[in-house]
């Protein structure tokens, strides 16, 4: 079974790599949503588009991993989805995590800034949503980027495997 992800983000594909019993590997492919998604909508839309152009690259499974941010009544929300979809046209879906963003990185946001940019000013580092994430600064590293998207890779999994019995 081959499995591809799409993206070329090492978190993203260290995450599928976690959790499959298989080969996995990373195409870039359009998300098909903004860059930087603003609900929950948008960015689960940004899953499936990604799951489901990442199948057509000569895969069984394709995996789509998408984060995004929500507004909620008390402020910004960091927001994660994922998709998994197979070649015979299957599509599984899974939200992550969420976790409120400081007001000043909220600012930005709004400001029409995309949050990988603004992490790395913020943290005067660089390649931060590659590395632990927005969820790994905000958590002091308690959980990295990574492992939060373990969590919905393993609903996608577990789901397929519901389906397959
Ligand atoms: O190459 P791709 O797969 O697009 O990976 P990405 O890091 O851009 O990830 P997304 O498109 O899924 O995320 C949308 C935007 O939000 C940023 N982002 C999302 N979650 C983040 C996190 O935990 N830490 C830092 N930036 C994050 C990300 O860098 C983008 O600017
Ligand atoms: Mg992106």
């Amino acid at each position: 079974m081959k499995i591809v992800v799409g993206s070329s983000n090492p978190a993203k594909i260290r995450a599928v790599e976690q959790c499959m019993p298989y080969p996995v590997t990373g195409v870039e492919v359009a998300s098909g949503v903004a860059a930087q998604p603003f609900s929950d909508e948008e960015t689960k839309q940004g899953a499936e588009n990604r799951a489901k152009a990442a199948v057509t690259q000569g895969a069984e499974i394709g995996i789509g991993l998408e984060g995004g941010v929500v507004e909620m009544q008390d402020g910004l929300y960091l927001c994660n989805w994922g998709a998994l979809a197979t070649k015979e046209g299957a599509v599984f879906v899974a939200s992550g995590a969420k976790l409120p963003l400081p007001k000043e990185v909220a600012a930005a946001l709004f400001n029409g800034e995309e949050l990988g940019p603004v992490m790395d000013r913020f943290t005067k580092a660089q390649g931060i949503s590659k590395k632990e994430g927005a969820i790994g600064v905000f958590t002091n590293g308690v959980i990295h980027r990574d492992e939060m998207f373990t969590h919905i890779v393993k609903m996608l999994w577990g789901q397929f495997l519901y389906h397959a019995k």
